[in-house]
């Protein structure tokens, strides 16, 4: 009853602020507060297709230039999240003196993402999946910045702000806000808390709003039609870039449109972006069960590994040169090199061209011997010549190019190397994780439960890719069978 109540007071403490600042929303959206899933959005009438929902006034967004410490900021040259952290636990520190504090007594003091979890709830929770070691950097990485940029800061004494309240829990928590919170506002104000548009919940690939830019001339001409998304990574700030005349508008406003209809008692949601759920993890703390958008990697670093326990180190190092001297590579991230497997397990191409390097010593002498001429080549030129290269009785066109690359052996190599890679997890089998995962509560258990997803999810995918590998190996097989028969 007091939870419930103490909710009720939150919600109508934040509408009164709302009301403080100009925003104005539709009768129709109901903000649910709930002890267990925080707040969520709902619809008390059908909405339709179009339907303008709220007008978020930009000046009421808490943003580098907004917060009444920008001045600091600025002077201090603190930019993008650095200084988005300032400006949140500066105006947390100031309690009912700050602007915002209808908005921010409604935010929790930290999202549960896995940044401020504890080293060992990261190590025995995500060992072996895609977030293991970057959650390991990103705390290292960001405590570095606090002691190198804020600690000095708190330290100045003309500031006479409270120390206590930048801590580095405090940044932490402000991280964990602005991760999963802050939106891409425009380029006078980069990324920002944008109140009431923060209180969606996500949906992926099922979102019923956007939200759209309109410059403080209120003409229409000046609307900028994109959708604004959130902003979730130090590198990328902005996902989409804008183009219009308001970019540099501090004043203008943020709307909500409806894309698609919501029926009277349904939730209404917004897309955070295609995701996987390393990713959701990662910035949201939230996982979803059979996402579309899920990966896994293979290290390059594990794949040489794998080779260099069957080959001399000279074997490896030039055939790896050889594939690096046709231009190609692996994607990249935080120093590392990785190949993708998509959802439905099939590995990345580079990796195929590798392991085909690697594993025909017949291609790599001829290859070695033409590589010079492709080094300039397009893409298809190159296939085309690997494909002349492996010279296979029946003509092959483009399109073939992935069959043909897997051989039996490298069938046998991505097998294995799944299974390299699946022991990273340690001893616990996809079944017991599975049944762990069933047993576990979403509620009481979240970063359990939320790990559980992401491994359960990374570790199908690698079921899937070793079908993939037997699939072909069959495939190979049954035709050679045919071509032989045929022979005779
Ligand atoms: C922008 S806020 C959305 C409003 C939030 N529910 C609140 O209580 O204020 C983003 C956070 O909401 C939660 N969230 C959003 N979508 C979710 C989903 N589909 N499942 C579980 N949690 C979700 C996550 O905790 C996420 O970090």
């Amino acid at each position: 009853v007091h939870d419930s109540f103490r909710s009720r007071r939150r919600l109508r403490a934040f509408k009164r602020w709302m009301k403080s600042q100009g925003f104005v929303y539709s009768d129709a959206l109901e903000f649910v507060d709930s002890i267990d899933s925080g707040i969520s959005v709902r619809a008390l009438c059908d909405l339709k297709e179009g339907d303008l929902v709220a007008t978020i006034p930009k000046s009421s967004c808490l943003t580098i230039r907004t917060s009444g410490i920008s001045s600091v900021i600025e002077d201090a040259g603190l930019g993008g999240f650095l200084g988005l952290a300032m400006a949140l636990m500066y105006e947390r520190s100031l309690g009912a003196a700050s602007p915002w504090e209808g908005y921010l007594q409604l935010l929790p003091e930290r999202e549960c993402v896995p940044l401020v979890w504890s080293l060992e709830e990261v190590d025995t929770l995500l060992v072996g999946t895609e977030l293991h070691k970057i959650i390991i950097e990103d705390k290292k990485f960001l405590y570095e910045d606090w002691k190198e940029y804020i600690e000095p800061l708190i330290q100045s004494r003309p500031l006479e702000i409270d120390p206590n309240s930048f801590g580095i829990e405090q940044y932490f928590s402000a991280k964990s806000l602005i991760a999963s919170r802050s939106f891409q506002i425009d380029g006078y104000h980069g990324s920002g808390m944008v109140p009431l548009a923060d209180l969606f919940n996500h949906k992926t690939g099922a979102e019923n709003v956007h939200f759209t830019l309109t410059s403080s001339s209120s003409d229409s001409d000046d609307d900028i039609d994109t959708d604004i998304f959130y902003a979730f990574d130090d590198e990328k700030p902005s996902v989409k870039n804008f183009t219009n005349t308001s970019v540099g508008d501090p004043i203008g406003t943020l709307e909500m449109v409806v894309v698609k209809e919501v029926e009277a008692g349904g939730e209404v949601f917004n897309t955070y972006g295609s995701m996987g759920n390393a990713a959701l993890l990662h910035r949201y703390g939230f996982t979803e069960l059979e996402n579309p958008y899920n990966i896994v990697n293979i290290d390059l670093y594990l794949v040489l590994s794998w080779f260099s326990s069957s080959y001399s180190n000279r074997y490896v190092r030039t055939r790896l040169g050889l594939w690096r001297k046709l231009n190609y590579s692996g994607c990249s991230s935080q120093n590392s090199e990785y190949f993708e497997v998509s959802s439905d397990g099939e590995p990345q191409m580079e990796l195929l061209i590798l392991l085909y390097i690697f594993l025909s010593e017949n291609i790599y002498q001829k290859l070695d011997s033409v590589v010079d001429s492709l080094i300039e080549a397009n893409e298809d030129d190159k296939m085309i010549k690997l494909l002349e290269l492996i010279k296979t009785d029946c003509e092959h066109k483009l399109e073939d190019f992935r069959e043909v690359l897997l051989t039996d052996n490298v069938c046998q190599a991505l097998i294995s190397l799944a299974d390299v890679r699946e022991s990273l997890y340690g001893l616990t089998s996809l079944q017991e994780d599975i049944s762990r995962l069933l047993n576990c509560c979403e509620l009481m258990e979240s970063k359990l439960y939320h790990s559980l997803v992401l491994r359960v999810g990374e570790r199908k995918i690698l079921a899937k890719l070793r079908a993939y590998a037997r699939n072909h190996f069959r495939a190979v097989k049954r035709r050679r069978v045919r071509k032989s028969a045929r022979r005779c």
